[in-house]
C-alpha cells in the first residue's frame, strides 16, 4: 500500500512503526461554531483511511483533539454572553451528532486542551530546561533557530516573510511562536511555573498526542491548510522534546472544499453547513460526493453534483435489491455455463482493480468506477442470463459489502437485509405466489390490490418476462 507523504513529498510503501498497529492523530475542530462542509470532508476521507486501515487487517489506534481554547472561541463567547464552557460543549455535541449521521467512526480519544493544561505545563517546562523555549514579557516562545531542521515539512526557509507573520518585540526572532500567553483581562487563564496564562495552539496536539500515542507514531493528518504553520511548528515542539526524528513517519494532507475555487471556510462565508447539507441529501450521498474525489485534489462545492450523487447512488442500491432479488431463486449450478464463467471473472477482475486503486494512495475515483463496472455487469447479467447462478450473485454481494464498509455507505442495505429472516422471505413469496394465481385467473383486481398493499408495507412487486421478483423499498 502506497501513501503520499508531505514529509517526503512522494507516494511510499506503507510500513507502520509496529507490525500491526497504526497509530494516527488528526488535527480536530475548533469548537465555536457548526462543521461545515470543508470540515466533513477533512474527517471524513481520514474516516475513510482508518476504515481501509481496518480492512486490511491493521489494529488503528485513533487519536482526535478538540481545540476548546482559541481566540476565536473567547471572541465568540464574550459575543454571545455564554461561558466558554457553555459555548464548546454546544459545538462539540453538535460535531459529534453530524460525525454519527456521517457514519464517522469515533476515534479511541478525544482530548481536550482545557483538561490538559498539566501535560502542556509539563511539555513546556522540558523545552525550557533543553533550550529551544524562552520567557518573555508576555508569554513562552519556542525559539525556531535553535531547531535546525525547522521547515522540513513545508519547505519554508526562516528568513521567508511568512515565517514572520507576527511582527512581536517580545520575541527573539521574528520566526518565533507562543507556547504560552501570559494572562490578559477578561481571557481564560490556568496557573504555571511562570505565571497566569493559557497555552498557545500549537503545542495542545504535540503534547496530546505524544501523551495517547508515544513519542514516534505513524500518521498524522488534517487540512492542507494546516501544514504552515501548525504542523510544522508541531515537529518542531516534538522533536526538540523527544530528541527522536521523525516525530511522525507518514504526513497525510487533505485537499479543499472550494467555492469559486476559494477555500470554504467561515471567515470567508462562504460555507454550507453539515446540518444544512443534511436536511436535503441522504448522509451517505455526502459521503459519496466527498469521496469521489482524490482526497488531495480540491472539491468544488456543486449542487448539481451532489444531487447526480443521489442518483447515481440510488442505482447502486437499485443493483444490490436485483442481486437479492435474483438470489431468492438462484440455483447452485455444478456447471458454469460460458456466460457466468465471463461474469465471475469480470467481477474478480474489478475487485482486484478495485484493491489496486485504494492502494494506490486511496484513490477512491479509480476505485469507485470498479463500483459502477461491477453494478453495470451484474445489471446487463441479470437481464441477459436466463438464470443467473448464486456464486456469481453471492460474489457480487460480497464486493458490494466489502466497498460499503470502506466507503460507509450501503448501510440500509445490509442493515435490512441482515434482519431479513428466511420466515420473511418464505411468507412475501407466498403473497406472491397467491397473487401470481389471481393473474393467471385474470383477477387482475386483486392482484393489483395486493401490489399496492405490498408496497404499503414496504415490498415492491415487478412483474418482468422471467417472472415476479419483490425488492424492498429502501
Ligand atoms: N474548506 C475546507 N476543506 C477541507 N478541509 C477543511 C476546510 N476548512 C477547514 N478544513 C479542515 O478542517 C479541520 C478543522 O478545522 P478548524 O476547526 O481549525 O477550522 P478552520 O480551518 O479554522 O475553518 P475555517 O477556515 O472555516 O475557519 C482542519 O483539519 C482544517 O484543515
Ligand atoms: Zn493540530
Amino acid at each position: 500500500m502506497k501513501i503520499y507523504n508531505t514529509l517526503t513529498k512522494k507516494k511510499e510503501e506503507f510500513k507502520p512503526l509496529e507490525k500491526l498497529v497504526v497509530k494516527m492523530y488528526v488535527c480536530g475542530p475548533t469548537v465555536y461554531d457548526d462543521a461545515h462542509l470543508g470540515h466533513g470532508r477533512t474527517y471524513i476521507v481520514f474516516d475513510l483511511i482508518r476504515r481501509y486501515l481496518e480492512h486490511r487487517n491493521y489494529i488503528v489506534k485513533f487519536v482526535m483533539n478538540f481545540t476548546d481554547i482559541d481566540d476565536k472561541i473567547i471572541d465568540r463567547s464574550k459575543k454571545e454572553g455564554v461561558s466558554i464552557e457553555d459555548l464548546t460543549n454546544r459545538y462539540i455535541k453538535s460535531f459529534f451528532e453530524d460525525m454519527e449521521k456521517l457514519r464517522v467512526k469515533g476515534a479511541n480519544v478525544y482530548p481536550k486542551v482545557s483538561e490538559h493544561i498539566d501535560d502542556i505545563i509539563q511539555f513546556i517546562d522540558v523545552l525550557i530546561k533543553k533550550g529551544y523555549a524562552y520567557i518573555s514579557k508576555d508569554g513562552i516562545y519556542f525559539h525556531v533557530r535553535k531547531f535546525k531542521n525547522y521547515g522540513k515539512l513545508s519547505n519554508v526557509k526562516l528568513d521567508e516573510k511568512k515565517v514572520h507573520r507576527v511582527k512581536d518585540l517580545n520575541k527573539r526572532d521574528p520566526a518565533d511562536f507562543a507556547l504560552w500567553k501570559f494572562v490578559k483581562p477578561g481571557e481564560p487563564s490556568w496557573d504555571s511555573p511562570w505565571g497566569r496564562g493559557r497555552p498557545g495552539w500549537h503545542i495542545e496536539c504535540s503534547t496530546m498526542a505524544i501523551k495517547y500515542l508515544g513519542e514516534c507514531f505513524d500518521i498524522h493528518g488534517g487540512g492542507s491548510d494546516l501544514i504552515f504553520p501548525h504542523h510544522e511548528n508541531e515537529i518542531a515542539q516534538s522533536e526538540a522534546y523527544t530528541g527522536k526524528s521523525p516525530w511522525v513517519k507518514y504526513w497525510i494532507h487533505t485537499g479543499f472544499v472550494t467555492v469559486n475555487d476559494e477555500k470554504m471556510s467561515k471567515s470567508l462565508e462562504n460555507y454550507v453547513t453539515l446540518k444544512e447539507i443534511l436536511r436535503r441529501y441522504e448522509p451517505e450521498v455526502v459521503r459519496l460526493f466527498l469521496l469521489q474525489r482524490h482526497y488531495r485534489s480540491p472539491l468544488e462545492y456543486s449542487e448539481e453534483e451532489l444531487r447526480d450523487t443521489a442518483n447515481a447512488l440510488e442505482r447502486l442500491y437499485n443493483t444490490l435489491e436485483n442481486i437479492e432479488a435474483m438470489l431468492r431463486d438462484a440455483e447452485v449450478k455444478y456447471r458454469l455455463e460460458k456466460d457466468d464463467r465471463e461474469v465471475y471473472d469480470t467481477l474478480t477482475n474489478f475487485w482486484a482493480k478495485f484493491y489496486s486503486a485504494m492502494d494506490e494512495d486511496f484513490n477512491t475515483p479509480e476505485a469507485l468506477k470498479c463500483v459502477f463496472e461491477v453494478s453495470s455487469c451484474i445489471n446487463r447479467y441479470i437481464t441477459v442470463s436466463n438464470r443467473p447462478t448464486r456464486s456469481t450473485l453471492l460474489l457480487a454481494k460480497d464486493f458490494f459489502k466489502v466497498v460499503g464498509e470502506i466507503f460507509g455507505i450501503f448501510n440500509k442495505y445490509y442493515e435490512s437485509s441482515q434482519g431479513e429472516d428466511e420466515e420473511f422471505k418464505r411468507l412475501v413469496d407466498m403473497v406472491v405466489n397467491i397473487r401470481n394465481k389471481l393473474r393467471r385467473e385474470k383477477n387482475y383486481s386483486l392482484a393489483d390490490e395486493i401490489r399496492e398493499m405490498l408496497k404499503k408495507v414496504g415490498i415492491q412487486l415487478e412483474d418482468t418476462p422471467k417472472g415476479t421478483i419483490w425488492k424492498k423499498i429502501v
